[in-house]
């Protein structure tokens, strides 16, 4: 069974989600520096090119850079002068990111940003860099909700909150066992039970067994 699932992923990223040279050349230079392989799937990065092109989006925030994979798909669905912010902590990860973006010929469009989330977000708020009309959350798992709080201040009703791995193993729904797990069981009450927000789960990513939830912002 298992096998099957991800014979299955696999043809699906294969026929629906490509991967081109430079996505190709963000995956080998990420390897070849060392950094971990836990970049989200071809098929993921096509939904977030799929959610930016449907909203429109000009404006994107991703928290948690690694080795620019993800943020290779998002800068591809902005226009020219459109703008991707990704916040990183480890210099090493963002310069390997500078790399995959200078390589994928987006490097004018992307701005990433060096340090903690939780200390660029408040910047971030501060300089009225936002609102975002995209935001992708993909960093440390304990403080999910507190990026949600930031994510819902650089936000507008329309605005599209996408967050990676609070699936994984049914987490979402145990009870809270370590500080991981209960960022993400936090993260999915807060984006299920708050009127202004209208989310869902897609287990797309690992066997069906990890992926995305998916929040657009109805009201501010
Ligand atoms: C799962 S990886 C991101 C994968 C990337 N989005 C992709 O799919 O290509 C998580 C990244 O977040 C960074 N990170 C973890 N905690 C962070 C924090 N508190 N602030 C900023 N970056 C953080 C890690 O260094 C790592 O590069």
């Amino acid at each position: 069974m298992v096998q099957i699932q991800h014979e299955l992923e696999e043809q699906i990223n294969r026929v629906f989600a490509p991967e081109d040279e430079a996505l190709r050349y963000a995956l080998q230079a990420s390897a070849e520096a060392g950094l971990p392989q836990i970049n989200i799937s071809p098929i993921e990065g096509k939904l977030l090119q799929f959610l930016a092109l449907v909203s429109q989006a000009r404006t994107i925030l991703e928290i948690g850079t690694l080795g620019g994979y993800s943020g290779l798909w998002l800068a591809r669905a902005l226009p020219p002068d459109g703008r991707l912010i990704t916040l990183e902590m480890n210099p090493q990860h963002a310069s390997v990111a500078r790399r995959v973006f200078e390589h994928a010929g987006v490097g004018e469009r992307v701005e990433i940003r060096l340090g903690r989330a939780l200390e660029l977000l408040p910047a971030l708020v501060d300089e009225g860099a936002g609102p975002f009309d995209l935001i992708f959350i993909d960093a440390d798992k304990p403080p999910y909700p507190r990026y949600l709080d930031w994510a819902l201040q650089l936000s507008h009703p329309g605005t599209i909150i996408v967050a990676d791995n609070c699936l994984r193993d049914g987490r979402f729904i145990h009870e809270p066992v370590d500080e991981v797990t209960a960022g993400i069981v936090e993260y999915c009450r807060r984006i299920t039970s708050d009127p202004r927000l209208f989310s869902l789960a897609l287990n797309i990513d690992e066997g069906y067994r990890d992926g995305f939830t998916v929040t657009l912002v109805r009201e501010g």
